[in-house]
């Protein structure tokens, strides 16, 4: 890892009038590295992680992110064209539901391809071999490249939806809940994909979950939210395995096994 913050969020507070989503919340991410935020519902994982890839504006607060020019840039001060560039030349964001991810009515091919179209590729035959690679690396039959992902099974179209999202090699990438709404035995492969996919390309990602268990497999770091505050953060592991808050322990103590 190298010694320069990747994002730096500074005291984001996200209010929806006077229901409060998330609380002056403060981290520094990590080239290379990955977070898992958990807490139980409506704690306000999802509120940050809104707002940290920018899809929410916080009500107070600051994120400056590392550009690849060597800058740092405070996301919210960006206009609306330079964070759709940097959304698709820099990020990744892998929704829970793949049809929010995907386009359901284009091929396979498609919704891989698009994106390096979008980032500037024009030759086809590069890009469908690009497409076909892809594929092929999140474990999807170059055969099935023809067919559209509402022909896919859940556990596909979210492969499908990561394969999209990573084609462009992105350097940091949102999950919301990737494996939720999946059966137990595809989530497992699916998490066992995640991981490798991240750790061959030295990605940095957040996570949001309330599954202990993927954040422990995932994830380097964690954060514990509660009514919008982080209430305790610190290295996977050190969390679940001595968790220092009542709180925390009390959520790891109603997981049988993490
Ligand atoms: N658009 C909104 N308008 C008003 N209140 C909202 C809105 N979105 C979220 N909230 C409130 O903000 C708080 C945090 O919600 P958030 O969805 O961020 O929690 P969460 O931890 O992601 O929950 P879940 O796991 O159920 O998605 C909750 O009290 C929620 O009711």
């Amino acid at each position: 890892m190298t010694e320069i913050p990747l994002l730096k969020v500074n005291d984001l507070s996200k209010f929806y009038g006077s229901r409060i989503g998330c609380r002056n919340v403060s981290f520094e991410l990590w080239p290379g590295e990955v977070l898992a935020i958990v807490g139980e519902s409506g704690s306000g994982k999802t509120t940050l992680l809104n707002c940290i890839s920018t899809r929410l504006m916080p009500t107070t607060g600051s994120v400056e992110y590392h550009m690849r020019d060597g800058t740092y840039r405070d996301l919210y001060h960006m206009n609306e064209a330079e964070r759709r560039f940097l959304m698709r030349t820099d990020w990744g964001f892998v929704h829970q539901n793949p049809a929010d991810g995907l386009r359901m009515t284009v091929s396979a091919g498609a919704n891989v391809g698009e994106r390096l179209m979008a980032i500037g590729d024009r030759h086809y035959g590069k890009i469908r071999s690009t497409a076909i690679d892809w594929l092929e690396r999140v474990e999807i039959d170059a055969d099935r490249i023809d067919d559209q992902p509402r022909a896919f099974s859940g556990g596909m179209r979210q492969r499908l939806q990561i394969a999209r999202n990573l084609v462009t090699g992105p350097r940091l990438v949102f999950m919301d809940e990737p494996t939720g709404g999946l059966d137990v035995s595809v989530q497992a492969r699916l998490l066992d994909l995640v991981r490798g996919l991240v750790n061959d390309l030295g990605l940095s990602a957040i996570i949001v979950t309330h599954d202990l268990a993927v954040a422990r497999l995932l994830s380097h770091r964690m954060m514990v939210m509660k009514d919008g505050l982080v209430i305790e953060q610190g290295l996977t592991d050190r969390v679940l395995d001595d968790p220092r808050e009542p709180y925390t322990q009390l959520l790891v103590s109603s997981i049988l096994q993490v």
